[in-house]
């Protein structure tokens, strides 16, 4: 009888994102605050007899060798120790439930996961900081799901200062447009130098003083998310996350989001999580023997 390992793939929302500088190689500088959601995907890992990796089901529209969950098998596989001998395959269910291209990272956090579960699973004792490494080869976001803490990050994401922040109740609407992010970072419009916050404002890290660089521009491009934006601003504090789409709005009680929820235009999707400074990911890792 083979066993099954069930481990959940979290949500993250940017309570601020602030560009404060465009690389030569393209790549943006950020300040960021990343917090995870109590709202997540499931994956589970079936150790394989043989080294073949599987996947399902499979994405709509992504095939499976650009898939995040694969890549990051595969990258774990790629630089297993030449001292195991046992054969590193798997079978890997995804039920995915983050809405894609919104902001929530959900494709770097199925990476973070696969990394995290796939490292235990098949014994191959790398430290958190190698695993955060090699999923920064696949996305920007993937390190601080290794990490597994709220953070303030900078660079591309991956300077990681891990913080406690506050852990409110949060609506998330997911307007129906798909924003690449690519396209935003390559937006001419988009603001890129945001001063950096000084040593006193991180001490202090009041989010409230902060903004996402990218909501303007978003909601010039996509009037969906500006007319979203302006109605969720009449009832609660709301922001974008990341390069959106999504927006989350805060509430102090569950009672208090479901009512806004409640009132919201029928095509608007949207659920209710609370913030947490912990990945779930972490006291999952601690019941794999
Ligand atoms: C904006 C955030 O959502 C904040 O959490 C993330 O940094 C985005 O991370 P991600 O979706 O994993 O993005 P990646 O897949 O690494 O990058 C997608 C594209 O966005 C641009 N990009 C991304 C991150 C960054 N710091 N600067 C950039 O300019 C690059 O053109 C890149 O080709
Ligand atoms: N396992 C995966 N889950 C989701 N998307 C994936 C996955 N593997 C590859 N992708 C690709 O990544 C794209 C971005 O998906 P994702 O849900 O991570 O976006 P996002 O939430 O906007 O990310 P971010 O907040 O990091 O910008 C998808 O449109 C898809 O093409």
């Amino acid at each position: 009888m083979k066993t099954t390992y069930a481990f959940s793939s979290p949500a993250k929302i940017n309570r601020f994102l602030h560009i404060t500088n465009r690389r030569e190689d393209g790549y943006h500088e950020l300040e960021t605050v990343f917090q995870f959601l109590d709202f997540s995907d499931n994956l589970t890992f079936t150790p394989r007899d043989d080294d073949q990796i599987t996947l399902t089901p499979n994405i709509p529209g992504v095939p499976l060798v650009d898939n995040l969950i694969y890549r990051a098998a595969q990258s774990l596989k790629n630089r297993a120790p030449s001292t195991i001998i046992q054969p590193l395959g798997v079978d890997i269910s995804l039920d995915k439930k983050l809405p894609m291209g919104g902001g929530l990272g959900g494709g770097s956090s199925n990476a973070a996961t696969t990394l995290l579960a796939l490292n235990r699973i098949w014994n191959l004792g790398f430290e958190l900081e190698t695993l955060a490494n090699i999923g920064l080869a696949l996305g920007a976001d993937v390190p601080i799901f290794v990490h597994g803490h709220s953070a303030f990050a900078q660079g591309v994401g991956e300077i990681i200062t891990p913080v406690d922040i506050d852990c409110p109740v949060f609506l998330i609407t997911v307007p129906s447009c798909h924003i690449s992010t690519a396209s935003i970072f390559q937006h001419p419009n988009l603001p890129r130098c945001t001063a950096k916050l000084t040593k006193q404002q991180r001490m202090k890290m009041d989010l409230r003083t902060c903004h996402n660089d990218c909501e303007n521009l978003v909601a010039n491009l996509y009037p969906e998310v500006a007319k979203l934006m302006a109605w969720l601003l009449e009832y609660a504090p709301s922001r974008l996350t990341g390069t959106g789409g999504c927006i989350f709005s805060s509430f102090d009680s569950v009672e208090e989001a479901r009512k806004v929820q409640s009132k919201l235009p029928p095509n608007v999707r949207s659920f209710i999580a609370r913030g947490l400074n912990s990945s779930p990911v972490l006291a999952e890792l601690e019941q794999v023997s």
